[in-house]
């Protein structure tokens, strides 16, 4: 666990900063002295978080954001700056996702989910750029993906596409950005309990045991354990790494031995 005051005076805009994962990574920044900008589309989740992370001593700001839409995503970032003055981190969280055989999803599904996860990521992530390559200034973002961007995902085509692209987005912009000061990273999360995947991606207990099944550690994820990985990324302990994917899933994505490793 990283010591409180890591992230002191630092402002980290999380998109999808309501529920689960996001959730967790705010009230982990808040921990370690950050203050932060909750964005996604129902306010009423963004509140709650809000919420809990004041009752703790943190500070956070609302700000109701569709990030598939570039102008709630300037107003995102112009609501930031009114009130904090500055923007140190983003993390590109906000996901859409659903399970679907390729050949019976329709265009809006497609589009529902890449617009989110894609083109949302891209929204945000040139807007918040964009501000600090105005002010001369650098700043760190961190894109959450999945392991399916680089083994693939039957039955999530849309999600394994997008994650695929934002993969490839944050190794381009790594590059690209990096004598501004910007890094830009990617954590790749196994299954994780407690957020909004479960009723998209593992629905009823036989589901959730099959997930449980192919992962050689033999459970989920928490949202903490994603948390504590997400801040170090964001922190001046991680100032020399950019371009990297740090993927915690138990192993998952590894697969299983034949002769050993069988549970
Ligand atoms: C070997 C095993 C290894 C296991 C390893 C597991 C590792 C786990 C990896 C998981 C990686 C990623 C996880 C996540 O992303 S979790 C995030 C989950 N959270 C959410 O999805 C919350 C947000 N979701 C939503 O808002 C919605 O679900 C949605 C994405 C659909 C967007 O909502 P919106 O309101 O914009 O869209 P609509 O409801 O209007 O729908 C748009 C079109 O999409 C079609 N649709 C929606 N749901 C489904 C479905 N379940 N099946 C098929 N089609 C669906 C909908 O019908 C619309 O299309 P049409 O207009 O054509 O009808
Ligand atoms: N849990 C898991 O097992 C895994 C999760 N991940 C990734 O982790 C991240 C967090 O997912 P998780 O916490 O599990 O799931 P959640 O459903 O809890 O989080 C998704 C968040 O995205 C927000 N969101 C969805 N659409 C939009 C939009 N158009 N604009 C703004 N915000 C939006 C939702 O808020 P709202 O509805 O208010 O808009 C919600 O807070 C995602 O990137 C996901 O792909 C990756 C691998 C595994």
């Amino acid at each position: 666990m990283l010591p409180a005051g890591t992230l002191a005076d630092r402002v980290a805009i999380i998109t999808g900063g309501g529920t689960g994962l996001g959730k967790a990574m705010a009230l982990e920044f808040a921990r370690l002295g950050a203050r932060v900008v909750l964005a996604s589309r129902k306010q009423e989740n963004l509140e709650k978080a809000a919420a809990e992370i004041a009752g703790r001593g943190g500070e956070a700001l609302v700000v109701p954001t569709d990030v598939r839409d570039p102008g709630q995503v300037d107003n995102l970032v112009n609501r930031t700056l009114e009130r904090f003055g500055k923007i140190d981190i983003l993390v590109n969280n906000a996901a859409g996702n659903f399970v679907c055989p390729a050949e019976e999803l329709s265009v809006n599904g497609w589009n529902a989910v890449v617009n989110i996860v894609l083109n949302g990521t891209f929204y945000c992530t040139r807007a918040v750029a964009r501000h600090w390559i105005g002010q001369g200034r650098g700043g760190n973002i961190l894109n959450i993906i999945a392991t399916y961007a680089w083994t693939g995902g039957p039955g999530t085509v849309h999600s394994a596409a997008a994650k695929a692209g934002v993969l490839a987005m944050t190794r381009t912009l790594a590059v690209e950005w990096a004598p501004r000061g910007i890094r830009v990273n990617c954590i790749a999360p196994g299954p994780v309990d407690g957020t909004g995947a479960a009723p998209q991606l593992w629905p009823t207990e036989e589901a959730r045991q099959a997930v449980i099944q192919a992962v050689p550690l033999g459970r989920m994820g928490t949202p903490e354990e994603i948390a504590h990985a997400a801040a170090y990324l964001v922190s001046d302990y991680a100032g020399f790494i950019t371009g990297e994917v740090l993927t915690i899933d138990g192993g998952t994505w590894l697969g299983r031995g034949l002769f050993k490793g069988s549970r």
